[in-house]
């Protein structure tokens, strides 16, 4: 007789299935409950109106962690081709129709699905500025021209607007520690060096400002739970355009109808024209009298005379405060690390000084060897250089040099905390995510609640106590378990 397996009972049987199909249940809702959705973003499109040109973002985050902190990514840039938009004052509908060409880029690249609810946002910077105050009815043209080609879009148009120094100066700190993740996690925070065409932005912490010194350059954030006390200030004319501009008139105030420039390479040679100098109001009112209609402007490209045409256009020695940058400007001692970018960035790269942290003797031994290369040597060095760019190289490199050492004081020892970027993890270094995470309300005040283990970790834990209940229960109805059988005795 074949002998009878004592587990094979009904019962237990029963009770095997019963405790299979339960942890398989169990495990798999576990899984499903907390599988992350299929992803689905959202989109959210600013436009940069800055002095020199306009360019557009596409960014882009998971839908259902809007409110949360789900990160945001920068996942197109379309440069607008042409000038600023303040440079349209005298036809403003150009200006319009110059954001076309990106805007049916943004099409492409948002889901059609999505296009209503995109979220599209103006914001110009410190070439309207000044064009507000020069003529603040041209300014007002160009920005009815382009809210006009704007509202044509397809996405949800919120407004076209100038914004202040201060938010310029801030949304580019916010923008920079909301990339490198120091908001979330409450880490030390980097400051921003921001330099325009138009105007240039300082923003950092400092442990001694509370704002009390002055106000103005305060500014209050609390984010994900931890305060911030921000020091920030926007320098309107001290974008590098408007700073050689700015070098120009000062060299032109004896009225002679030619300039040997020394922050222009040897063998640089240009007319230009005197009333277009002095249009800018970084300038107006300081045109000489006798002031012929054009003007030879050569180089002779010497950095250490250059340094002393640049400083001029400082002033260090007015100061109400404690401390001053210059221009009697209160600025706190510097602290911590720096972000530099936008044009930064590009003549730093240029100088080939963006990989390491610099020392501050290698930038001026650069620049002092930049200024000395005769032009057409300079032009064959670099033939893929736009001439543009190439012809002020000496002068930005200087002024950068004088603006963080002279204006701001850094020093030989605290110049290698600044590090010269374009992008974080994809994503451009400058004002215009933080602007739309402000106001989007996508950074919270309050630091948001996370559960309490990741997900694998939760799985992990709900299996294991799945197993041991399934074992805790079998073991419980041991009264139950058959009896083992005795063997029959063989005689
Ligand atoms: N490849 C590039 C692109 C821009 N730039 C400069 O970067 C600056 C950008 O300023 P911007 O147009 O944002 O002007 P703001 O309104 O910020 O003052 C301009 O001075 C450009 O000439 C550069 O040096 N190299
Ligand atoms: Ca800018």
């Amino acid at each position: 007789m074949k002998e009878r397996n004592p587990w094979h009972t009904p019962l237990t049987i029963i009770i095997a299935v019963i405790g299979v199909i339960a942890i398989v249940a169990l495990v798999t809702i576990a899984v499903l409950q907390n599988k992350p959705l299929i992803p689905k973003y959202k989109y959210g499109i600013v436009l940069d109106a800055g002095s020199s040109h306009t360019a557009m973002y596409i960014y882009e985050w998971p839908a259902e962690k809007d409110n949360n902190t789900g990160r945001v990514e920068q996942t197109h840039c379309c440069k607008v081709s042409g000038s600023g938009i303040s440079d349209y004052a005298s036809d403003p509908k150009l200006a319009g129709e110059s954001l076309k060409a990106c805007m049916r880029d943004a099409e492409r690249f948002v889901p059609s699905e999505r296009h209503e609810e995109t979220p599209l946002y103006l914001g110009a910077t410190a070439g309207m500025r000044l064009l507000n105050i020069k003529d603040s009815a041209a300014s007002d043209r160009v920005f009815q021209a382009v809210s006009e080609s704007l509202q044509k879009s397809p996405f949800s148009f919120q407004g076209a607007r100038i914004l202040s120094g201060q938010e310029e100066g801030a949304f580019g700190w916010v923008t920079v520690n909301y990339l490198d993740d120091r908001l979330e996690q409450g880490l030390e925070t980097t400051g921003a060096l921001d330099l325009g065409g138009a105007s240039t932005q300082i923003s950092f912490i400092s442990d001694s400002f509370d704002g009390s010194e002055s106000p103005s350059n305060y500014v209050a954030f609390r984010l994900y739970g931890n305060d911030y006390n921000l020091y920030t200030h926007s320098f309107l004319c001290y974008g590098k355009d408007q700073a050689l501009r700015m070098a120009l008139a000062h060299q032109t105030q004896s009225g002679p109808g030619s300039i040997v420039d020394p922050c222009f390479n040897n063998g640089y040679s240009a007319v230009k024209n005197y009333s277009v100098l002095y249009e800018s109001p970084c300038v107006s009112g300081r045109k000489p009298s006798s002031a012929p209609q054009t003007f030879t402007h050569t180089g002779k490209g010497n950095f250490y005379e250059c340094q002393e045409v640049v400083k001029s256009i400082f002033n260090f020695t007015e100061c109400k405060y404690s401390q001053c940058s210059f221009n009697g400007i209160f600025q706190p001692t510097l602290q911590g690390t720096y972000g530099a970018f936008s044009a930064y960035y590009f003549v730093m790269k240029f100088l080939n000084l963006t990989d390491t942290s610099v020392p501050l003797q290698s930038v001026k031994e650069a620049l002092a060897r930049l200024c000395a290369t005769p032009f057409d040597t300079l032009k064959k060095q670099h033939p893929e250089v736009k001439l543009k760019f190439l012809n002020e190289y000496c002068f930005s490199g200087t002024y950068i040099f004088t603006l963080l050492t002279e204006g701001y004081n850094f020093t030989s020892r605290t110049f290698s905390d600044i590090k010269f970027i374009k992008k974080i993890k994809g994503s451009d270094a400058g004002w215009t995510l933080g602007y739309m995470l402000n106001l989007t309300n996508m950074i919270p005040a309050e630091a948001p609640d996370t559960p309490l283990l990741p997900h694998a970790g939760y799985v992990s834990v709900i299996t294991v106590i799945a197993l041991v209940l399934f074992v805790l229960f079998i073991l419980s109805l041991r009264p139950l378990w058959p009896r083992c059988s005795q063997k029959p005795q063989i005689v």
